[in-house]
């Protein structure tokens, strides 16, 4: 089955800003990137998704169903994480979920237990009785996460989930939202800005500049292997890299990992021998893969 599915979707507003433009595209189940520089019109697609905007002209599907005709029926299958935050400070984690479960359809009981297994889910089922306002940056993300999972939809729409994160919260909110992903069996699309950081986790990538449609596709058609070996391994990186260099290897480091060309098959075993000799934990040995973003060197869209 299609999840979204969209035909020459025009949005302006007031006649003037053109956000999206004539775009079509259809997306399959999965963890799904959508991405584009800000303003590129990722927020008026979702809105217009969930039924909360009307496009100008074209039409969008989501599971099956026309969001401006049954906005009702597509909101009680899809959960959404707004960009900003929309958090009552004075209440618990566990009564804003519940109340949000509450207004979505969901019975008192029901309501409360399915906030609790959702805020379980996000990591935050100990302190789900403070007050949000107490909460840091990373809590409330995980709090509007939480609520967009209460009622147990089967599409997330995720809107700038890591905006405000300091770089161990990203990594922490992109393997929170990768385990939804894939354990819980729910499609998600996660828009964002920084490509760099949805290409990690998802299956496909949109990719939208000024509301037209770059790119759409999985992110293994994306990306091609390089001549390039990269090697990790779990400690003595420096110890490797003198050891490769007087073998006459030209290895280069990049963060925690070491580049090698790759000339034949005896860069591997060399490679091999070396961590053996040394006596290392070797974690990755594998050829490189282009990152998506350098398929989008000359656009806006690579912010990272
Ligand atoms: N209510 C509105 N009235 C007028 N213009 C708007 C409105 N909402 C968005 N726009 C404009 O439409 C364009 C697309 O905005 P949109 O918020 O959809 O982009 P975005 O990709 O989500 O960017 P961001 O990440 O900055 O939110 C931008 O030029 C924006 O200024």
């Amino acid at each position: 089955m299609t999840l979204i599915a969209t035909e020459s979707l025009t949005k302006t507003y007031g006649g003037r800003v053109t956000a999206l433009a004539d775009l079509t595209v259809s997306v399959e189940p999965g963890i799904v990137g959508l991405v584009g520089a800000n303003g590129a019109g990722k927020s008026t697609l979702i809105k217009i998704l969930l039924g909360l905007l009307a496009p100008t002209s074209g039409r969008a599907r989501v599971l099956g169903l026309d969001p401006t005709a049954d906005a009702a029926a597509v909101r009680a299958r899809v959960g959404y994480m707004p960009e900003h935050d929309c958090l009552s400070p004075d209440l618990s984690a566990a009564e804003f979920v519940t109340h949000l479960g509450r207004m979505s359809g969901l019975p008192r009981t029901a309501a409360r237990e399915r906030a609790s297994e959702a805020l379980r889910h996000v990591g935050l089922y100990e302190e789900r009785y403070r007050q949000i306002g107490g909460y840091s940056t990373g809590m409330k993300q995980r709090v509007k996460l939480a609520q967009a999972l209460v009622h147990d939809p089967d599409l997330l729409l995720l809107d700038e989930p890591t905006n405000g994160l300091d770089p161990a919260g990203r990594d922490a909110m992109l393997a929170l939202i990768h385990r939804i992903g894939t354990e819980f069996g729910i499609s998600v699309v996660v828009c964002s800005h920084l490509l760099g950081e949805v290409e990690r986790i998802c299956d496909s990538l949109v990719a939208i500049d000024a509301g037209r449609l770059l790119r759409s596709d999985h992110i293994s058609a994306m990306t091609t292997v390089t001549d390039v070996l990269v090697v990790e391994v779990s400690e003595g990186t420096e110890e490797l890299a003198v050891r490769l260099d007087l073998l006459g290897l030209p290895v280069r480091r990049d963060g925690r990992v070491l580049l090698v060309p790759l000339e034949d098959d005896a860069t591997y075993d060399r490679i091999l021998t070396a961590v053996a000799e040394l006596d290392l934990p070797l974690h990755r040995l594998d050829q490189r893969r282009h990152r998506v973003a350098e398929l989008f060197a000359t656009r806006e869209v690579t912010h990272v």
